[in-house]
């Protein structure tokens, strides 16, 4: 069976550099990844501020251009295929339900927007908009209140119903539950799986955090400055982690520093600024099982049944340099 979703060896870089002398410098956000969603998936994508997974997402939704490399959606360059079109197959829900949703419209014509932009008339949009705001668990009188008579919890739900509402196959998260009450998190979560059961969708969830993606995920992918570094089944992952990023992240959900929203990761230093990206293998500065070649040599990525690992302890081991 062929992916319904694939990234092939994606790369998206961005010209960096402050004031109007300054020298541009060139970082990279997501290089040379690979990446393949079949349909009924649950893709976790993990890592920290910076890993670059926003930057993904905006590749996954058109938003933004490889600068080498496909994103294909059953076959088809994402690219190529309009935006129109790209929206009614693929639809985001971003972590901030109170600026994402326009304080001026009621609910009803919010959630139904996306149908306006694709032409469906005005009866059939409010038929449409209403019949998904029951499916995501709001009453018939939310239709017509504006968003801020809503919880955070409530708000999210809308937008959750405006992006189901073209009835698209993907819908890509990105933190959706970031922004909300622990309490409300688990009942957003819990809804995502029964819209997903239903409708038959296929998500890709980006998160910091390691217990939603535990909570939600079919399978994991670790991003790790611009890079997967290990993806594996959800069991697998969190049952036996292999590279050591992943270890330490899992390792950073036992001590949650409450408030800060990001993992305590326990790595000692920071995450590498990407515009000076560590030589060899990216991750090497901040682990405790490099050794020479992991300076030296970029890891190649070790398929397993269910995903793969770039690490040189899988591959021969840490202590030899390259030849
Ligand atoms: N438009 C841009 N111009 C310049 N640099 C960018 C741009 N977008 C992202 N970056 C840089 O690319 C890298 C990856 O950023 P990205 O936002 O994709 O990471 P992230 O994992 O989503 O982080 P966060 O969780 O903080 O959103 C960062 O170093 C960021 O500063």
């Amino acid at each position: 069976m062929s992916a319904l979703l694939e990234a092939k060896e994606v790369t998206r870089t961005f010209w960096v550099g402050r004031g109007l002398f300054a020298k541009k410098r060139l970082l990279t956000a997501v290089n040379n990844l690979d990446l393949s969603l079949d349909k009924g998936e649950v893709l976790g994508l993990v890592g920290e501020s910076g890993s670059g997974k926003s930057t993904l997402a905006k590749l996954l939704l058109g938003l933004l251009a490889p600068n080498s490399g496909s994103i294909t959606l059953a076959g088809s360059d994402v690219g190529a295929m309009g935006r129109l079109a790209l929206a009614r197959r693929i639809q985001p829900v971003f972590q901030d339900p109170y600026s994402s949703l326009n304080p001026r419209k009621p609910v009803a014509s919010i959630v139904a927007l996306p149908l306006a932009v694709q032409g469906v008339g005005a009866a059939e949009r409010r038929k449409r908009a209403v019949a998904m705001l029951e499916k995501v668990g709001l009453a018939k009188r939310h239709a017509d209140v504006y968003p801020n008579e809503l919880s955070g919890g409530q708000r999210q739900r809308v937008a959750i119903a405006r992006a189901l509402v073209v009835e698209p196959e993907i819908v890509l998260l990105d933190e959706p539950t970031s922004a909300l009450d622990v309490s409300v998190q688990s009942q957003i979560l819990n809804l995502l799986l029964d819209l997903r059961r239903d409708l038959g969708l296929t998500y890709v969830f980006i998160s910091h955090n390691l217990a939603v993606v535990e909570h939600i995920a079919t399978r994991v992918a670790v991003m790790y400055l611009g890079r997967i570094v290990e993806m594996a089944d959800r069991e697998t992952l969190f049952r036996a982690p292999r590279h050591p990023y992943t270890r330490a992240l899992l390792e950073s959900v036992l001590t949650p520093e409450p408030g800060l929203g990001v993992p305590e990761t326990g790595l000692g230093l920071a995450i590498p600024n990407p515009l000076n990206s560590p030589s060899g293998c990216v991750f090497h500065p901040r682990c405790e099982e490099a050794g020479p070649r992991c300076k030296a040599e970029v890891p190649r990525s070790l398929r397993s049944p269910d995903g793969f690992v770039a690490c040189h302890l899988y591959d021969g081991g840490v202590g030899r340099a390259a030849a």
